[in-house]
């Protein structure tokens, strides 16, 4: 599915956070949000998401609108892997995946063999099968990020919002989940704070500073040391990676 995000303004008391915002995710691309702490990533997705309600601006997924639609008629549609993933009351892994499941059930409809093969793919793709039978709330910060993606991946969505989804992850598991989730070749949006990552990942950046968009295009012509240091006030040097061939960052230079 395609999303576009258009003129999106979100103020938070009298805080303009989100200001005029239009975002394009084109069928199957995989689009990067960048921008320094609090320049209002989180806030844009939410607001897409519809987790909050923006001042201004429309979204949508292909014709559905999403700001219009009710929440069951999204979540057939869009999976979202947010930014904090606590949960209060214990349930196995398998049952937080399972749950993956509900916008495509009827009220009280229980769970086919359907649901549990679609479960058990999401589990081995996001490596848990050993964690099954282990409750959510024993796992690890970067076990549960992992949980929270096959229960989304179990969602079958055909769009994804993802907030710093590598967030708690070491370095193995933060190229595991990228890894996995453009494998699913779907549209994605992910707001991402690691730029090599964004760079070997993302087909497109957009790069949000004090709210607005400041540059957006393909990762060559957004990562440039003048733009990473007036996103981040910090000196760089980009360089094609010798080994990965991928562009690379030296910071501080
Ligand atoms: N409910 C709220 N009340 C007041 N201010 C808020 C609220 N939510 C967000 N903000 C402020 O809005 C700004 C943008 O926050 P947001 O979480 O969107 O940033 P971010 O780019 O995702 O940051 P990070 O990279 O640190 O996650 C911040 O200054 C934050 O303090």
């Amino acid at each position: 599915m395609e999303l576009i995000a258009k003129e999106m303004e979100v103020k938070i008391g009298k805080k303009e956070i989100v200001k005029n915002v239009s975002i394009h995710v084109k069928k199957q691309q995989f689009v990067g949000l960048i921008g320094p702490n609090g320049c209002g990533k989180s806030t844009l997705l939410k607001s897409i998401y519809k987790s909050i309600s923006p001042q201004n601006g429309m979204v949508f997924l292909d014709d559905l609108d999403v700001l219009k639609s009710p929440e069951k008629k999204i979540s057939q549609h869009l999976g979202v892997v947010g930014q904090f993933n606590e949960m209060h009351f214990d349930l196995t892994v398998h049952q937080m995946v399972l749950l993956g499941r509900t916008p495509h059930k009827k009220m009280l409809e229980s769970d086919t063999k359907h649901d549990y093969g679609i479960v058990e793919e999401a589990l081995k793709r996001t490596n848990l099968q050993d964690y099954k039978d282990r409750s959510y709330l024993s796992l690890s910060g970067g076990e549960k990020q992992r949980v929270i993606l096959a229960r989304t991946i179990a969602q079958q969505p055909k769009f994804m919002i993802l907030d710093e989804p590598t967030n708690h992850l070491d370095i193995r598991y933060q190229i595991e989940i990228l890894s996995c989730v453009k494998e699913l070749n779907i549209g994605v949006l992910a707001a991402l704070h690691d730029l090599e990552m964004a760079a070997h990942y993302c087909d497109y950046l957009y790069a949000v500073k004090d709210g607005e968009i400041y540059a957006h295009g393909t990762p060559e012509e957004v990562l440039t040391p003048d733009t990473i240091e007036a996103l981040y006030q910090i000196k760089c040097q980009t360089f094609t990676n010798p080994v990965t061939n991928g562009l690379s960052f030296a910071y501080g230079f």
